[in-house]
Order: structure tokens, then C-alpha cells, then sequence
């Protein structure tokens, strides 16, 4: 695919019809694997599903898998969309998508798995998992990732006490800090929250090796993997020139769209506590899921689950820091939300029309955080722009408020580069827009009104 134009002017998007890239590989491999794991994950739940509900319990049990295995050959054998049938407060949206996803094609053809757009068909498999949940009540609590997630935040216990070790030790300084060193710890934890994206968790818990480094001491070799740094303007967006804490305008207002649960959370945590404590922002909102999303994302039990298990742990700074958490929480400095927008298929592009709402809140943010690889497809409409292409147009209108990317590279689209920095990558190392080696810090505060 050679940046092809559509007739609307923007690239296509990127889809599984065009063999043997990375969208077809993951609709043709990786997708049908997730679903296995899930009908597993079920499976292994019956007792506890019997011991809860009964026999209705595994009744359940067995309708919510007969539901996803058809629904793995449907996609196995590019089958058309089919409409929802639940009764979610999304149901319409969605169905109205596929409306709009039909009208784009001919006739004689319907939307499909290896047809239609990659990000709009991987989106869809989540909420037809949500789906086979939802339609069976006594279970439709039940999230099928919820293990994965607290084993994840369970592996990476050294690196969290290592971070908020780390945090603490800022905390106790905070008052003594020069602007020059407040802005250079910003940055140290902006990277944090950054690579904590890379899900693997190789930053240092994740290794055999965990007690070797720990988060912050691993940044200085990670520097030459950030392809865009823009956060110098981050930090001028949050300042304003201003030192943080002076007399100059009221601090503000961060919002931070999340992404996965475990040690990316707890990265993004550490990192909106200094930005409290530092006086750099007055509020942090957090964005996250409304139900179980792309295996690790957030959702609203995730995020209080982490900050009492944080709160519980038997070491003294995870539990001071869990707590302040906790303290953050309820006397709203932090607050969580979770809009299903976030679970939609769309380009952010649409939310001024389609979550006007949604957009609204957005506006009253100073800057909005965008943390991870779908959030970056979103953004971007995950179309197949030329590296060269600029961050703004790629974004198509859509700028709430100042917004930064803290993304790993793990999906193929990216723009915003140098001339010849995607050549010379793809010279070097062919998949470095999939490997999650690399990372954007990529910022844009277009029409904003002083
Ligand atoms: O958690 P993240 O950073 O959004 O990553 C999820 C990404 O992983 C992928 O499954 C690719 O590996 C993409 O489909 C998706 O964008
Ligand atoms: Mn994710």
C-alpha cells in the first residue's frame, strides 16, 4: 500500500484486505487466538460460576462460549458484521456505525472482517465478547481479562516499588527544587509513564534480571528510542512560561486518557501524583474503559483495584503512595471517567459530532494526555499517512484542548517524522512500527484560544 488517497482526501484506512500486512496478520492470527483465550478463561470460570449462580450459572457458562466460537468462525471465514443484539447504552452507536461502515461500500458487498477497516473490526471483536457476556445475565459482570491484568500488575511488583520509591523521595524534596530541576524530573517521570506502555513490562520487572535497574535509571538508554520528543512543549503548555507554584495563572486542569492496567497505570499514577505535588496541574481526570477493552485496557474496577492493592502492599512507600492516592480520589483532585465513547469504534475526528459531550470535557482540560498505541490509531484515524505527514492534519480537526501522545510503536501508522527518518528505519529494522522498541512523545495545541 503506497499512501494511497481515498476520495475524501485522507489515506485509507488501514485493513486486513490488504494481504500480508500487520492488519491482516492480526486479524488472521492474533484475533482468533484472543478469542481461544477467552472461551478458555470462561471455561476454567465454570465452578466459580456454579458456586455464584448455579446451575443457571453454568448455563451461562455454556451459551457464552457456544456465542464466541461461532463468532470465531465468523471471522475466520469473513463473514459479514453482524448488528448487535444486547441492550448496552452503545448498541445503537454501534449499529448506526455499521450503517455508515455499509454506505461507504458497494452494493453487492457488507461490511467483513477482512474487508472493512482494521480498527473499526478489532474494536468490534471486543464489544461482541462484551456481548456474549452481556446477554447472559448471571454472569454478565464477569470480566474475561481480569486475571490477566492483576497477574500483570503482580509481575512488575519490583519495578512499582522502584517507582514509587522513587516518587516518595521526590515528594520529600519537592519544596527544595529549582525550576531547572522540577522541569528535569517532569520529564524523567513523563518518560516513565511513556515506556510503561511497553507492555511486555521489559523495562525492568518483566526481565529475569528485575533488581538491575529500575525504571528511572533504564530512561538514559532508552532516549534514542523516542523517534518525535516533543515534551519541552508539554512542559511550556503546563507552565506557560510560569513557574509552577508562583503567582501566575491558577494551575490547571490535566486530563490523561488511559491505557493499560498493571504497570502502566502505575506509571500514569506516579506521574499525575507529581504533577499534584509539584503544583503543576490542580486536577488530574482520568479517562478510562467502560467494560473489558483490547485484553489489558483500564477499566473503573482496575483503577481502584491498583490503588487499594497499591494502599495494601507490605512495603512503606507503595503504601504511602497507594494511600495519597486513595486521599487524591476522594477529595477530587483525581477523578475517573469512563464515557463509552472511549469503547466505540470511531476516529477521534468524530467525537466533536458524535460524543459532543465527551468533546466538551475535553475543552476544559490545559492538556490532554493520549497514553498508548490505540489511543495514537484513534487519534490518527490509523490511515495510512506518509511518515512526512504532519501530526496536526493527521488529527483532522480534532483538538480539544493541547494533546500529547505517549505511545510505543506497535501498529503501523505514524506521521510526524523527519524526511527519511521512516526510510532509514525500515532500511534497519523492517518492523519497528509493530515492535513496541520504539515511542513517540508527540504534541500539537493547534486552534487554541488564549
Ligand atoms: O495497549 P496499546 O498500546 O493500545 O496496544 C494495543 C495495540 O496492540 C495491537 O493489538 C497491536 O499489537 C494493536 O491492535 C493495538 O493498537
Ligand atoms: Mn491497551
Amino acid at each position: 500500500m503506497a499512501n494511497q488517497v481515498t476520495l475524501r482526501g485522507v489515506p485509507e484506512s488501514l485493513s486486513a484486505k490488504f494481504v500480508g500486512t500487520f492488519a491482516y496478520l492480526t486479524v488472521r492470527d492474533r484475533l482468533p487466538t484472543i478469542l481461544t483465550k477467552v472461551i478458555d478463561t470462561i471455561h476454567r470460570n465454570k465452578n466459580k460460576f456454579f458456586e455464584e449462580h448455579g446451575e443457571e450459572g453454568v448455563q451461562a457458562e455454556k451459551r457464552a462460549i457456544s456465542f464466541l466460537s461461532k463468532l470465531r468462525n465468523e471471522l475466520q471465514t469473513d463473514k459479514p458484521v453482524l448488528a448487535l443484539t444486547d441492550d448496552g447504552v452503545d448498541t445503537d452507536m454501534w449499529n448506526q456505525y455499521l450503517q455508515r461502515q455499509q454506505s461507504l461500500m458497494d452494493e453487492n458487498e457488507s461490511p467483513s472482517w477482512f474487508k472493512s477497516p482494521w480498527l473499526y473490526m478489532e474494536c468490534y471483536m471486543y464489544r461482541r465478547i462484551q456481548e456474549s457476556i452481556r446477554l447472559n445475565p448471571p454472569i454478565c459482570d464477569f470480566d474475561v481479562f481480569r486475571a490477566a491484568k492483576t497477574q500483570s500488575y503482580f509481575e512488575s511488583q519490583q519495578a512499582i516499588i522502584a517507582i514509587c520509591t522513587y516518587l516518595q523521595g521526590l515528594n520529600k524534596n519537592m519544596n527544595d527544587f529549582s525550576e531547572e530541576q522540577l522541569m528535569g524530573q517532569f520529564l524523567k517521570l513523563l518518560q516513565v509513564s511513556l515506556w510503561g506502555n511497553k507492555c511486555d513490562l521489559s523495562i525492568s520487572a518483566g526481565q529475569e534480571n528485575s533488581q538491575k535497574s529500575s525504571p528511572v535509571e533504564a530512561l538514559e538508554d532508552l532516549k534514542s528510542f523516542i523517534l518525535v520528543d516533543d515534551s519541552h512543549l508539554v512542559w511550556s503548555a503546563l507552565t506557560g512560561g510560569k513557574t509552577p507554584g508562583g503567582s501566575g495563572k491558577p494551575q490547571g486542569r490535566v486530563d490523561i486518557v488511559l491505557d493499560n492496567a498493571g504497570f502502566e497505570l502505575v506509571t500514569d499514577l506516579v506521574f499525575a501524583d507529581f504533577l499534584v505535588s509539584s503544583g503543576l496541574a490542580r486536577q488530574v481526570h482520568f479517562h478510562g474503559k467502560s467494560m473489558p477493552w483490547f485484553v489489558s485496557d483500564t477499566t473503573r474496577e482496575d483503577f481502584s483495584w491498583t490503588i487499594r492493592q497499591t494502599m495494601a502492599a507490605n512495603h512503606k512507600w507503595m503504601s504511602k503512595s497507594g494511600a495519597q492516592w486513595q486521599r487524591y480520589v476522594k477529595d477530587g483532585t483525581w477523578c475517573y471517567h469512563d464515557h463509552p465513547f472511549w469503547t466505540l469504534p470511531h476516529e477521534f475526528c468524530d467525537m466533536a459530532a458524535d460524543a459532543p459531550d465527551l468533546y466538551a470535557a475535553l475543552q476544559e482540560a490545559d492538556l490532554v494526555l493520549f497514553k498508548g498505541d490505540l489511543n495514537y490509531r484513534k487519534l490518527t484515524s490509523d490511515r495510512d499517512w506518509a511518515h512526512t505527514e504532519t501530526f496536526e492534519r493527521a488529527l483532522r480537526g480534532f483538538q480539544p484542548a493541547p494533546l500529547c501522545s505517549l505511545r510505543t510503536l506497535k501498529a503501523n501508522v505514524q506521521v510526524g517524522l523527519r524526511p527519511d527518518q521512516g526510510e532509514s528505519l525500515t532500511a534497519r529494522e523492517p518492523g519497528w512500527m509493530t515492535s513496541g522498541a520504539y515511542a513517540v512523545i508527540q504534541f500539537s495545541s493547534h486552534h487554541r484560544e488564549q
